[in-house]
């Protein structure tokens, strides 16, 4: 036993390490064959993301129609940024509200194995400081940027008619807004080979939920991406880096009055391979109402308190990841 600020940390054999499926909560023994995909192309996919979003809050998406170079491009100009020197990327860092971090996660004390560039979708950034072929990377970024908002609004229209919402774009329509207050970030997870002493030192992104609407995540070939179940069992995602894997947010959980549930998630380092992940997170503009959808509610009560989403978001960025952040507003 080693001891780690009054706490009894137990040093694992390397032999034990080995089998990091037994390390307590940390690895489900199985990657999931269980995980909802849907092909955009088939008339059925409306019914199946209903389905997706009532059970997992989770789902994999293919044929979507994002051409294949205009992800890799990117994908390869963030391995370039990720690669260069520490003080270069610091340049653009600290991330608040937007730039390069490191190892911090938002601004109450989280940390995670991951380096990344948190950006608005909107706003200009200074991007002649990011790398060395700026008008590249910003001109990349926009291509895909705006491939990611079109299928993200596909998606929505999806869950809309699926749910006999009349209004199609009732979802959408918030991704659409000029005001519209979207997130893109781009995480970069070095392989991880350090012996774990515990839980946390796995860990490339500590569990939580989106606080958006709908997030689009894409990934290399490399996994780590888990998701926790209704029962409270995590199970890993298996990469896929043709596909795009889609989460139900918080504000998206609200309008639908908790039908469609709001996934906690997770990233866990891999020991020989780094992950790069790149995600949209749409979200509505801040001075939008997240209330439950009259047409949902059907005559039944909210189970939210009426809020807007700028006082969500305050009150997100005032929580730790794994806080329980719907639950401050929920009506009791
Ligand atoms: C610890 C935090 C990081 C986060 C803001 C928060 O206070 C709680 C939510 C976190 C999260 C998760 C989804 C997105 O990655 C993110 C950008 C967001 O909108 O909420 C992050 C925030 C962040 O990294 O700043
Ligand atoms: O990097 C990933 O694969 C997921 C990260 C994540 O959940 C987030 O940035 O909110
Ligand atoms: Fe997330």
């Amino acid at each position: 036993m080693a001891e780690q600020s009054g706490r009894k940390v137990v040093v694992l054999s390397k032999a034990t390490t080995e089998q990091y499926s037994n390390i307590k909560n940390c690895m489900p023994t199985t990657f999931s064959s269980t995980i909802p995909i849907v092909d955009l192309s088939k008339p059925d996919a409306k019914t199946l993301i209903v389905k997706a979003c009532e059970e997992f809050g989770f789902f994999k998406v293919i044929n979507h129609g994002v051409p294949m170079e205009v992800i890799s491009e990117l994908e390869s100009e963030a391995f370039k940024f990720f690669s260069l020197p520490l003080n270069e990327k610091e340049i653009v860092g600290p991330p608040n509200p937007f730039g390069y971090g490191n190892k911090k996660i938002g601004r109450n004390g989280d940390i995670g194995c991951v380096e990344y560039l948190l950006l608005s979708t909107s706003q200009e950034h200074n991007l002649s400081l990011y790398g060395k072929n700026p008008e590249k990377f910003r001109c990349l970024l926009n291509n895909y940027m705006s491939s990611i908002r079109k299928m993200a609004c596909e998606i929505l229209e999806l869950m809309a008619e699926g749910l006999k919402i009349q209004q199609k774009d009732v979802f959408s329509k918030l991704l659409i807004d000029k005001q519209s207050d979207s997130v893109f970030r781009v995480n970069h997870y070095p392989a991880n080979s350090k012996i774990p002493v515990n839980d946390q030192s796995l860990i490339g992104f500590g569990e939580h939920t989106d606080p958006q609407i709908i997030s689009l995540l894409r990934s290399n070939n490399t996994s780590g991406l888990q998701i926790c179940l209704k029962d409270g069992d995590w199970i890993s995602v298996p990469h896929d880096q043709k596909s795009f894997f889609i989460n139900v947010g918080d504000s998206l959980q609200v309008m639908t009055n908790g039908r469609f549930h709001s996934v906690k998630h997770r990233v866990l380092t891999n020991e020989f391979k780094s992950r790069l992940s790149m995600i949209y997170f749409g979200g509505p503009p801040l001075d939008e109402k997240i209330t439950p959808l009259p047409s949902i509610m059907k005559g039944k009560e909210s189970l939210y308190k009426e809020f807007t989403w700028s006082e969500y978001k305050n009150f997100t960025y005032g929580t730790k990841l794994a806080d329980n952040r719907l639950g401050h507003f929920e009506r009791n």
